[in-house]
């Protein structure tokens, strides 16, 4: 049983067709890569994992659940389940690093927080323990925006996996990084799905981290898939040839 299935899945905005006839499994505690130009339809991909788009056709099966049939406390028990990380971090810059990390639990909790001492002790001590696991302990009371993009990049790791998600999706999670902090950022995702058997899939500009990260390439066009294949045994030529007349296709943005 896949964990993530789309089934000839099309989603129009207005005039455009920013996904086409997509049809994808991925199984559990595989890290996916989906690669593709901008305005390819990755992040619209990854916004129907959760739910945040429905198909306009087609069905997206996410842990065994029609995600596009799911409202209000059945795709807030959905989400729970799904980690999210950004390009942009998306950090509360003017709070400390353990409350951005405790606010990864805030599905799990009634009503708003306000202050650390406001989040249940075990919430505390497990953003600790995540923060710890992304070697970032020993900032827990700096504020959020004191950190560099990197050491961001891992706090909202360690938000995401706070709420202990069995599918971890990541939006381009390293295109605002330097090189070095892409690395490790990309080291750490592939580190923590391994111990924690998380399904992840994960939108990347750049081809050779998704040969040395991924276990699978889906390479989208238009919206269309138009490469899927392990990356066991796929050349970098191959995995280009994803962009290949894109821009003569006026793809580019
Ligand atoms: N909410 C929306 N309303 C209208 N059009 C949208 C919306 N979201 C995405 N699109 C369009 O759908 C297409 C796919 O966009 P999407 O953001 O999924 O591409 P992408 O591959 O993630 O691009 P990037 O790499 O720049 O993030 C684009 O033409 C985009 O303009």
């Amino acid at each position: 049983m896949p964990v993530i299935s789309f089934d000839a899945v099309t989603k129009e905005f207005g005039d455009v067709r920013a996904l086409s006839d997509v049809s994808l499994d991925v199984p559990a505690g595989q890290v996916a890569v989906l690669l593709g130009l901008s305005g390819s339809g990755k992040s619209t991909l990854l916004r129907h994992v959760d739910g945040l788009h429905r198909p306009t056709s087609g069905t997206v099966r996410v842990l065994d659940r029609d995600v596009g049939g799911l409202r209000g406390a059945e795709l807030r028990e959905l989400r729970s389940r799904v980690g999210f990380v950004f390009q942009q971090f998306h950090l509360i810059a003017s709070l400390t690093v353990l409350e951005n990390v405790c606010t990864g639990a805030l599905a799990e909790l009634r009503g708003p927080r306000l202050g650390l001492p406001s989040y249940p002790k075990r919430v505390r001590h497990a953003a600790l323990d995540q923060l710890d696991r992304v070697g970032l302990a020993d900032r827990a009371l700096q504020r959020a925006d004191t950190l560099s993009g990197g050491q961001q990049q891992r706090v909202a790791v360690a938000r995401a996996l706070v709420q202990r998600p069995e599918i971890l999706l990541a939006d381009e999670p390293v295109a605002s990084l330097d090189p070095d902090s892409a690395a490790q950022v990309m080291d750490l995702i592939s580190e923590v799905a391994r111990q924690d058997g998380l399904t992840v899939l994960c939108s990347l500009h750049q081809v050779d981290l998704a040969l040395s990260w991924g276990h699978r390439v889906v390479g989208l066009r238009s919206g269309a898939v138009v490469l899927d294949t392990p990356v066991d045994g796929l050349s970098r030529d191959a995995a280009m040839s994803i962009y290949g007349q894109v821009a003569a296709a006026g793809e580019a943005r």
